[in-house]
């Protein structure tokens, strides 16, 4: 048994420390727009963003002028890529069943689900304008059936983002906010004079983006935690070579300067190249300028002895995307416990899955694998239970044992209720804060 690191990322000390300096500045700036609402927001609009609004929420008429700057092409690949996240969400919805069964004689039980009613979507925009997002997080919400959609994204290069504006309008987006960071996630949550609150966040963003929502989890729902992007390549010498490992390592660093990005591999040779080709294309690579650094920071190579340890090793990181590449990608999709999306072979990748391809790409980081999956559109829909009982002899043989289970916790005033139903549908004379017995109870 033998585990090896050719490369460590930062210590967990050290990002523990970059997590506390985040989740204060996330506090301090929520109270503040709590406090002081759109005077607040519009503060910190300008201070991060550079945006300066009387309002930031966009006009039709502005709307329509943004997309009309979209070039042709690009629309049509925007609907591409909706109609391919649609398709899958649609799928993934109606796998998602009301139910409704008789589980004894004259009692029903059921559930249904309900779409959130409304919600707030966020559309990263910061380093780069994440059109796709949009689709993620607006066209799946439309799907689910949500009869508010808010969307918010920071300004780029000082303005509205076309592709994103596009893509948020054909998403379906009721709302759309041209606003970033903390200031949107904590406006759509919180509410403003302007903008009424809505009951979930969901979309994915940078650490203030992820931690704020957390902290405005209980207020609202959230997705989940869908922070700083990372990956993992598991690969063996069958199925990868050093151009593989390298090109999707470095295809999710480029993302900003805290992206983890793990090799994990049973071949050291593999490792070693991978090393090496790292090195050279992060000298030619145009956006080597963050991708070097998150590969420094929180770059790992990996080298284990066998698939088993490699599977044990993938399930402890719990990685954002998983990319195998082996002699048994099967293998590992039906083992593997812990992950955000597993992308199966080396003709699949994460850029595809970021992009187009129809699975959703706002996925759990920092572990959240391991108690959670991706967005979907399951997240918008919210399953309530309901019961009824429809005989008198259902109410007073359910009502007996509830008497009794009642009392055996102390709950008297609980027991009542069902008392009162056997005394009236079962024609059992319970005495007030005794249990019930029906005649047939000793079964
Ligand atoms: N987990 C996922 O599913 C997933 C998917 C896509 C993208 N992502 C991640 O989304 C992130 C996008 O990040 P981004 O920064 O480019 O865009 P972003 O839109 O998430 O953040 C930009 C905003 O951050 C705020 N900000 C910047 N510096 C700040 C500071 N010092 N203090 C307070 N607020 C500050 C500003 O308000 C700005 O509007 C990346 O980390 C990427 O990896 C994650
Ligand atoms: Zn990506």
């Amino acid at each position: 048994m033998a585990i090896t690191y050719l490369k460590r990322g930062k210590p967990e000390a050290d990002r523990a420390e970059d997590d506390a300096k985040t989740a204060a500045i996330v506090a301090s700036t929520l109270k503040d727009i709590e406090q002081r609402g759109d005077a607040a927001v519009r503060e910190l609009a300008v201070k991060f963003d550079k945006y300066d609004r009387e309002t930031y929420r966009l006009t039709e008429a502005e709307i329509e002028a943004i997309i009309a700057k979209v070039s042709p092409q690009d629309l049509a690949d925007i609907k591409f890529a909706q109609e391919q996240v649609k398709t899958f969400a649609q799928a993934q919805r109606d796998s998602m069943l009301d139910i409704e069964v008789e589980t004894m004689p004259g009692v029903i039980l059921g559930h249904k689900n309900i779409p959130v009613q409304s919600v707030g979507c966020y559309v990263p925009g910061g380093k780069f304008p994440m059109v796709a997002s949009a689709h993620m997080s607006v066209a799946t919400a439309k799907v689910a059936g949500v009869p508010r959609i808010v969307a918010c994204t920071p300004p780029f290069n000082g303005e509205p983002n076309p592709g994103v504006i596009a893509a948020m309008h054909l998403g379906g987006a009721d709302e759309i906010y041209v606003l970033g960071g903390i200031q949107a996630v904590g406006a759509m949550a919180i509410g403003t004079e302007t903008i009424d609150p809505v009951h979930l966040l969901v979309g994915p963003g940078n650490a203030f983006v992820a931690e704020a929502k957390r902290q405005l989890f209980g207020r609202v729902g959230i997705d989940l935690f869908a922070g700083p992007t990372e990956t993992m390549v598991i690969a063996d010498e069958s199925a990868a070579d050093a151009e593989l490992c390298a090109t999707d390592l470095l295809g999710q660093a480029e993302h900003g300067y805290n992206s983890p990005c793990v090799l994990l591999t049973n071949s050291e040779k593999l490792a070693r190249e991978t090393l090496t080709e790292i090195d050279r294309l992060l000298d030619i690579l145009p956006t080597a300028g963050t991708a070097k650094v998150s590969w420094e920071d929180y770059g790992e190579v990996i080298v284990c002895d066998t698939y088993d340890e490699m599977l044990a090793v993938a399930d402890d990181i719990a990685s954002e995307h998983v990319q195998v590449m082996t002699d048994r990608d099967d293998w590992f999709l039906d083992n593997m416990t812990c992950y955000g999306a597993l992308f199966l072979g080396p003709r699949t990748n994460v850029a595809n899955g970021d992009k187009v391809i129809g699975t959703n790409h706002t996925l759990p980081t920092k572990k959240a694998g391991r108690y959670t999956g991706g967005l979907w559109v399951g997240k918008y829909l919210k399953t309530h239970s309901y019961q009824k009982v429809t005989t008198d002899e259902a109410a007073a043989r359910i009502g007996a044992y509830g008497s009794r289970l009642c009392l055996l916790e102390g709950f008297v005033g609980h027991a009542e209720q069902c008392n009162v139903r056997v005394r009236r549908y079962g024609s059992v004379n319970v005495p007030y804060g005794e249990a019930a017995f029906l005649p047939e109870a000793a079964e």
